[in-house]
């Protein structure tokens, strides 16, 4: 079977699965990369795409007299596979899809789709698995409804599921992605506010396939993005706690309001980092102050035992080759952007949480590319 693999950007400006000669068989493949969200002082701001990917294979088959026409069948491997709904109307990924295929007047799913899912990010470790599985979704309703939605709309269908743009721009856009919410007018703000059982109805199970075409519409150009530039000595390190917490919990520790002296710290910091993780040689003294964080981290400690202890005590000076340490995402993940040293790094941070009963597991990852979604033709 031949196959187009297209960088996200090119799919959705020249690919269009109508051009295609008709088929059977219908067959794509959606790869979304794992992200590591605010870098330290980025809260809510910035996110980086690392070289963990939750691929989806996707096939549609027009239904005939052989294979008659069935509601969706998704399976999963990888991660989350003990946890994660198979149902179609539960998954989150296609629950997404779902709600992208509503707003364009189509009511339910194809017949005979065929869905499966392979996971390298694990769940509720701040490494962006539900920001991927949005994306994914977004993609996949694109791709089921032939809609050849442009970026910057497939961002809108992701920022209402979402509401934070970091993981979900950097899991689409890939990099090291900075972005904002427009401020909207009244009517797009109440639009963009609604409540996200109104945007991801629970379905009930007895109420047949197709739904209303009322969802609520995302208002046009919520989320604005800018790619920084990396320097490509940098890797990202990532030291895994094998427990889960979920980032609507890590959220929930936060305060409403904080004081101008503790914003200044992180804007300062953020400012810096943006361009000082593209310099080559990167300078860690610079970097390591510049991922430090008075927004979220110490608000999450409570939750992440042995945090301040990894990010206070392993520092450029005692480890070579680190640039800076910081949590990935709301936790509990750690992410360490380093030139080398990876080993000892993640091998103390070991030890560090071991004095607190936590086990971790870690990877080496790359900066990835964004999204990309293949056709098999
Ligand atoms: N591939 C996936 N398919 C379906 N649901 C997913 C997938 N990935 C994540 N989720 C959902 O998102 C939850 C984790 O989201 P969250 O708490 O935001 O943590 P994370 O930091 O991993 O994004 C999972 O428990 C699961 O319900
Ligand atoms: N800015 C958000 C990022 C959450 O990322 P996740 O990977 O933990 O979902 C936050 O810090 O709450």
């Amino acid at each position: 079977m031949a196959t187009a693999m297209t960088p996200l950007s090119l799919t959705v400006a020249c690919m269009d699965i109508r051009d295609l000669p008709p088929s059977k068989l219908r067959s794509f493949i959606i790869r979304v990369p794992a992200t590591s969200a605010n870098i330290g002082p980025g809260f809510d701001v910035v996110g980086l795409s690392l070289s963990l990917h939750l691929t989806l294979t996707v096939t549609v088959e027009e239904p005939d007299a052989a294979s008659p026409a069935r509601p969706p069948k998704i399976t999963h491997s990888g991660e989350g596979a003990d946890e994660v709904p198979l149902d179609a109307y539960k998954n989150l990924t296609t629950r997404v899809a779902l709600y992208v295929l509503r707003c364009h007047g189509i009511a339910k799913f194809p017949a005979n789709l065929t869905i499966h899912c392979d996971n390298e990010i694990p769940f509720g470790r701040g490494l962006g698995s539900s920001g991927a599985a949005v994306i994914a979704g977004v993609l996949l309703g694109n791709e089921l409804g032939e809609l050849n939605l442009p970026v910057e709309r497939l961002l809108d269908f992701a920022l209402m599921v979402e509401r934070h743009p970091d993981n979900v721009t950097a899991a689409l856009v890939g990099g090291f992605v900075g972005s904002y919410l427009r401020e909207l007018d009244q009517a797009a703000t109440e639009a963009a506010s609604v409540p996200l059982s109104e945007v991801l109805p629970e379905y009930p199970p007895d109420a047949g396939e197709e739904w209303g075409l009322n969802p609520p519409q995302p208002p046009l150009g919520i989320g604005h993005f800018v790619r920084f530039g990396w320097s490509d000595s940098i890797k990202a390190l990532a030291i895994i706690p094998r427990f889960e917490l979920s980032t609507a919990k890590a959220r929930g520790v936060l305060p409403q309001e904080y004081s101008r002296k503790d914003l200044v710290f992180n804007l300062q910091r953020l400012a810096v980092l943006t361009t000082a993780l593209a310099q080559n040689p990167p300078d860690p003294e610079l970097i390591y102050e510049a991922m430090k964080d008075r927004v979220h981290q110490p608000y999450r400690k409570t939750l992440i035992p042995g945090l301040p202890e990894v990010t206070n005590n392993i520092t450029p000076s005692t480890h070579p080759g680190l640039l800076g340490i910081c949590l990935s995402g709301a936790g509990p993940t750690i992410l360490a952007l380093a030139t080398g040293g990876f080993e000892a790094i993640a091998e103390d941070a070991r030890a560090i949480f071991r004095t607190q009963g936590i086990e971790v597991d870690w990877k080496v990852l790359e900066i990835a590319g964004g999204s990309v979604v293949q056709q098999n033709l």
